[in-house]
């Protein structure tokens, strides 16, 4: 079986995720993952102590031997990172998890016929149960696809879209656990408020939105299901009326056109 070297370029909160992923899950396709940075030398100190990794200042030493380079940057340092890159890229694929970033930048930058792909996974790959969205590029061949295969299942469900639903599914599967979250706030709050002391608050809500989520994936349909709750001249109903009449709809959609449409400025 084939096993495959990696190099993570950044070592935050996303690349963490998706280490820590492959280490859990993908070991036998993994030969060895080295991490590096760009100058937080604690996070590397702390990153070697926690996983089997090497970690380095200097992934010049390393490139030349690796099979995947990831990018897990933010997408304003591709540019400047992919003029340092371009010189030692000789076949690697290379992946790039930024927002916005998409697989033009990469092939431009990079030397002709250099596989790439890029993948939007969300912060859930850290329990393995990211879903993850990926395109390829026009270089990229059964085999290098076989390698991104290893990495994306190291983090969860992926799914293969072309680089348009990429960008228009960003806010939806990339950045909409932050509105989940936000949302899950709001719930706990309010209930704080009515006097419910915090960790009830979370246990409550938790299990709320745990049942929920368990109900739609059973297979069930969301506007169903909303109608189960919804009693007809009962309280919910009320709820949903100030929802409506505040534009929930529109806050929402405006919410993932604003996300998405902030993406595609970052290379701008
Ligand atoms: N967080 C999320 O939910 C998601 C994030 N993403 C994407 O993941 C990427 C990373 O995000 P996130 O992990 O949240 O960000 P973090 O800020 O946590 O991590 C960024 C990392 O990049 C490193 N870095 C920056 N420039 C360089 C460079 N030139 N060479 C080496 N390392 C470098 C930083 O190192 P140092 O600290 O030393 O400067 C840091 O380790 C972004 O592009 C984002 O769009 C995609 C989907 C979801
Ligand atoms: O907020 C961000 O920029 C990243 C990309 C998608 C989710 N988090």
């Amino acid at each position: 079986m084939k096993r495959y070297r990696v190099l993570v370029i950044g070592a935050g909160r996303m690349a963490e995720a998706i280490f820590a992923g492959l280490l859990r899950t993908q070991v036998e396709y993994v030969e060895g993952i080295v991490v590096t940075n760009r100058r937080n030398a604690a996070r590397l100190v702390e990153i070697e102590e926690k996983y089997d990794v090497t970690v380095t200042h200097d992934w010049r030493e390393y490139i030349g031997s690796v099979d995947v380079v990831l990018l897990s940057v933010l997408p304003q340092d591709h540019r400047e990172l992919l003029t340092e890159l371009a010189p030692h890229i000789r076949g690697q694929l290379v992946i790039t998890v930024a927002a916005g970033i998409g697989l033009g930048l990469l092939e431009e930058m990079l030397p002709a016929n250099t596989p790439v792909a890029w993948v939007m996974p969300n912060t859930a790959s850290r329990i393995g149960e990211s879903i993850s969205l990926y395109t390829c590029g026009q270089h990229v061949s059964p085999a290098h696809r076989r390698m991104l295969e290893v990495i994306v299942a190291g983090i969860g469900e992926a799914v293969e879209c072309t680089e348009e639903q990429v960008h228009n599914l960003t806010a939806i599967t990339g950045s909409a656990p932050a509105f989940l979250y936000l949302f899950t706030e709001v719930l706990e709050e309010v209930a704080q408020e009515y006097g419910v002391k915090p960790e009830m608050a979370r246990k409550l809500v938790v299990q709320m939105l745990f049942g929920s989520v368990a109900m739609l994936q059973q297979g069930e349909e969301p506007a169903k299901l909303r109608d189960d709750v919804t009693t007809p001249g009962g309280v919910t109903a009320a709820g949903i009326e100030v929802l409506e009449k505040r534009g929930f709809h529109d806050i929402l959609r405006q919410t993932i056109y604003a996300t998405n449409a902030r993406a595609r400025e970052m290379m701008d």
